[in-house]
């Protein structure tokens, strides 16, 4: 059974379809330019299905079926498009990182520039305006991504960038400095949450790991950006103006190659429409032939319910809402998703990365702030190897495998603190490789995991869903630097390590029993495993040997 040479077992083995799903039209082609009346394009074609045999598909008008059926599934060339569009949508990352990481560079020469020396109070004022303002958007802002579409969305994130940038780059006082911030958090949450989800709906199945993980090396090279201007600016007066105005740059970067990039493809559809689907991808897999093409938006197509798209956009997004919490598998992902943000977020990762410097100093070292440009440098780094590895090693493989490597550093870390306590001061030594030790870890697995959120989410849902995850992502982000420094000084060091150790412990257990791998798989079946539950879908997965698992789009 295939489509045109297609070999549908490609598809079917990789999970078990129901018979009736065969029979079910998986596309309609050629894609018509017929318009209904309210202006979408019209589905009703030559419908395909599963089980058809030898089907003969071409996209030329003039020469509608295409008689040199292919003997194999031939096309896996993927063009480099693809990877220019996860780039520019990955950009928003650079500016996720450095407005994240230039915060503290930028408080320690504000000086009294702003009327008068910052307080405590001020500082944290400042720096937890960011982390606020994303996680409000993240939790109303993923009804607006079905509203407005992907793209849209982004490119009013990138207008906010820069308001924010210029406000806080002009700023005369301290109120005004943290309406910037606000702003630019705002951008921030939108764009969080909207970039990964742009990507995942874009990507053939197979390097949709590596694809979503370009946005993480943005966001830690931000970072690391960020961490060396503090370095430079430290003594220039004024200079946080130039370090906070500098995040409009990358905005401005992205905003205008937006304007030549798609919208996602999975988006279109649900819209209706089909033709832009189909040119989308033929260009994306420029040696597909026109059956291929077809089959692929088929599977697409397949997945996704069109129900939602009934009644106005309140009642839709009512829907979508009751479907997420009502539906057993969509409440899995959702777990998941959010377990994933908060298991990032509680390992400390953020109190190690935003106070390193401060870490450092207190233990006895005098260049602390080059110290935490090779924390940031770490981070970075191994967020490469991340993107290397993921579709190789598979995301529920790197997640155990780095997790205990983190606990270990962490209790280590725990331990050197302990010695320090007692005088032993070349144990500083060992709190810095551990410390080294825990981001390289946590860089190669949950600190990019849990960004590939939007996979876990069927179409109806995805935006709701990966709203509330985001969400999550940031109020961990919140939690954990407000109580870092008092937490250093309640539990003392050694508590408060050994407590994000004990998180990570509970994220590691918890992950190996809900996590199943889904590396290669086509992100409709994934609520389809799902719908096993955890521990079925868990070791279903483990059951199936990679190419078993491996789905085309
Ligand atoms: O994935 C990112 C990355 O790991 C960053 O280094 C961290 O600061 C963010 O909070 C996280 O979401």
């Amino acid at each position: 059974m295939d489509i045109k040479g297609i070999p549908l077992t490609t598809f079917a083995s990789s999970f078990d379809s129901p018979k009736e799903d065969l029979n079910k039209p998986l596309v309609s082609y050629p894609p018509s330019n017929k318009k209904s009346s309210d202006g979408r394009e019209s589905l009703e074609e030559v419908p395909i299905r599963a089980t058809d045999t030898n089907v003969v598909l071409s996209l030329d008008p003039d020469n509608p079926v295409d008689e040199t059926s292919p003997k194999e599934f031939h096309e896996e060339k993927i063009s480099s498009w693809i990877w220019i569009l996860s780039t520019v949508a990955g950009i928003s990352g650079l500016l996720f990182g450095y407005d994240t990481g230039v915060i503290s560079g930028a408080l320690a020469v504000i000086g009294s520039d702003l009327g008068s020396e910052l307080s405590s109070k001020q500082r944290e004022l400042i720096t937890s305006a960011t982390p606020f303002a994303a996680l409000l958007s993240g939790i109303t802002s993923g009804w607006l991504a079905d509203l407005l579409g992907r793209k849209r969305l982004l490119m009013y994130a990138d207008g906010i960038f820069v308001l924010g940038s210029i406000v806080m780059a002009v700023a005369r006082n301290i109120a005004t400095l943290v309406a910037g911030r606000f702003i630019v958090g705002w951008g921030i949450g939108l764009a969080s949450l909207i970039v990964p989800m742009y990507i995942t709906e874009l990507a053939p199945a197979h390097m949709r790991g590596r694809l979503v993980i370009i946005y993480v090396v943005f966001i830690t090279g931000g970072q690391l950006v960020a961490y060396s201007l503090n370095a430079a600016f430290e003594n220039v007066r004024q200079g946080w103006r130039i370090m906070m105005g500098l995040g409009a740059l990358p905005a401005l970067c992205q905003l205008i190659p937006l304007f030549w990039t798609p919208e996602s493809p999975r988006y279109l559809l649900k819209q209706n429409h089909v033709e832009k689907v189909y040119k989308i991808m033929s260009r994306i897999h420029p040696n597909a032939r026109p059956g291929e093409i077809a089959y692929k938006v088929s599977l697409i197509q397949e997945g996704m319910n069109f129900s939602s798209l009934e009644g106005n956009q309140f009642q839709r997004v009512k829907h979508s809402f009751n479907r997420l919490w009502s539906v057993p598998s969509n409440r899995r992902s959702l777990f998941i998703a959010c377990f994933l943000q908060a298991f990032q977020q509680f390992s400390g990762t953020n109190a190690i990365q935003y106070f390193s410097a401060i870490l450092f100093e207190s233990v006895g070292f005098k260049n602390s702030i080059q110290i935490s440009i090779v924390v940031g440098a770490t981070n970075f780094l191994f967020t490469i190897l991340a993107f290397m590895f993921i579709d190789r090693i598979g995301r529920r493989r790197i997640l155990l495998y780095s997790a205990t490597t983190m606990i270990i550093a962490l209790s280590v870390c725990a331990v050197s603190y302990h010695f320090l306590e007692l005088k032993k001061t070349e144990w500083k030594y060992v709190t810095l490789v551990s410390i080294i030790a825990f981001l390289a870890s946590y860089a190669f697995g949950i600190g990019n995991i849990p960004w590939q959120q939007a996979e876990l989410f069927p179409m109806e849902v995805r935006a709701l869903g990966t709203g509330f995850s985001t969400a999550v992502n940031w109020s961990g982000n919140l939690i954990v630097s407000a109580t870092f420094l008092t937490m250093m000084e309640s539990i003392t060091s050694v508590g408060t390590f050994g407590l994000y150790a004990g998180f990570c412990f509970v994220g590691l257990i918890t992950c190996f029993f809900t996590y199943p791998e889904l590396a290669g798989m086509s992100i409709e079946h994934i609520s389809i495993l799902l719908e096993k539950g955890f521990w079925n879908a868990v070791k279903e997965q483990d059951n199936k040997s990679k190419n078993e698992i491996k789905d085309t789009y």
